[in-house]
């Protein structure tokens, strides 16, 4: 395995370079019988897509999905979900210079050391645009979850740089570019981007994604615990650099007569877990916060080195995001619910038909 397929039992495998011809990805495992077309993935994919927002990338990608395969009649078959995702908007030329030379905090010098060349056209592989795929697949996660189960993902901006947002509002978080769960709040992020653009440079955020309705007992301890296996799907995502699950690294201060979750026949009284016990779904909601950072191409010059080791001053160029933080929340969204769908047929898997005796908690009262 080279790191491009994710899953145990329902897989994602994604191909595709920022500016080659294509993006697509191959999801097996699907269960059969799910009604599925194209709009239900595309519906996903336009709320992450470049070049909607005068404060995101503005390269312009319609990011029109096709399903190739694993489709008939308008229901899956239960065999390999081919996707394809068309590049058009490629502009190569701006990356003249980075060939030769490596952004810092930037994936190039990396990828050199690694593979000894790179395709540096848009960033190649590195590039975010491969998350397209990822959403493209956790929408039939999602599908599948909400149509069998009742589980319910929803993902929301909770800060951007120093602007923390309340959650004021979630239906109004896909009506927004910001993703912002307080619309009150959309002047003041309006205004922080349009200052940092002007200044060339970016900033980091924070991701709320939540799942709400999940069945006790998905994760497969010990390796593969469910938070385990969150956190790997997160820390995937480009730019992601912390992950917390419930209350995170808040933990640290607290006692364990604060920090724990009391049970009553008729729902948990708090939910500083996150939803997991034991690296095992609890059936309360399953929070997740993710960290990313600012992004690491900006027109502000910066140290570096060229191919040859020699030092130079980088300066960027192209059609950059500078805040990747506001497209991740379908990414994030995506993710979960692919690590949700994977566990859960395991569970099924080896778990269908056990039977405990204690009823089950509420979420909460
Ligand atoms: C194209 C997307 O974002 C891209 C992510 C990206 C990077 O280095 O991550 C660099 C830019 O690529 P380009 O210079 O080709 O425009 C972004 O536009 C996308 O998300 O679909």
């Amino acid at each position: 395995m080279s790191g491009n397929t994710f899953g145990t039992l329902f897989t994602v495998t994604t191909f595709g370079e920022s500016h080659g011809l294509a993006l697509g990805a191959i999801v097996d495992g699907c269960p059969p019988g799910l009604e599925l077309t194209e709009a239900d993935l595309q519906k996903d994919l336009d709320l992450r897509k470049p070049g909607t927002s005068k404060h995101t990338t503005q390269r312009r990608e319609p990011d029109q999905v096709e399903i190739l395969s694993g489709v008939f009649e308008g229901k899956t078959t239960g065999t390999p979900i081919g996707l394809l995702i068309k590049n058009t908007d490629q502009r190569s030329k701006d990356y003249g210079n980075i060939e030769d030379t490596f952004r810092p905090a930037h994936a190039d010098y990396t990828y050199d050391q690694k593979y000894g060349f790179r395709d540096y056209r848009g960033g190649g592989r590195s590039s975010a645009r491969e998350t397209a795929m990822r959403v493209a697949a956790g929408a039939i996660a999602k599908k599948y979850l909400k149509d069998r189960f009742g589980i319910e993902i929803q993902g929301f901006l909770s800060q951007l740089g120093p602007i923390k947002l309340d959650v004021k509002d979630l239906s109004q978080v896909y009506k927004n570019t910001f993703f912002s769960p307080d619309p009150d709040a959309i002047p003041e992020l309006e205004s922080y981007m349009t200052a940092l653009r002007r200044e060339g440079d970016s900033v980091g955020a924070k991701i709320t994604v939540l799942a709400k309705n999940v069945m006790p007992g998905l994760g497969e301890p010990v390796f593969d615990r469910l938070d385990a296996d969150i956190a790997k799907a997160m820390m995937g995502i480009n730019a992601v650099k912390g992950v917390e699950i419930g209350d995170g690294f808040e933990v640290i201060e607290q006692k364990g007569s604060e920090h724990r979750d009391e049970i009553t026949p008729e729902g948990f009284l708090t939910n500083h877990a996150g939803g997991v016990l034991g690296g095992l779904s609890s059936g309360q909601d399953i929070v997740v916060n993710i960290a990313l950072k600012p992004t690491s191409s900006i027109t502000i010059p910066g140290k570096s080195i060229n191919r040859k080791g020699e030092s130079i001053d980088v300066i960027t160029k192209g059609r950059h995001d500078p805040c990747v933080g506001i497209r991740a929340t379908p990414i994030a969204e995506a993710m979960l619910a692919l690590t949700l769908i994977d566990h859960l047929m395991r569970n099924r898997a080896q778990n269908a038909d056990v039977h405990c005796q204690t009823p089950i908690v509420p979420a909460h009262i």
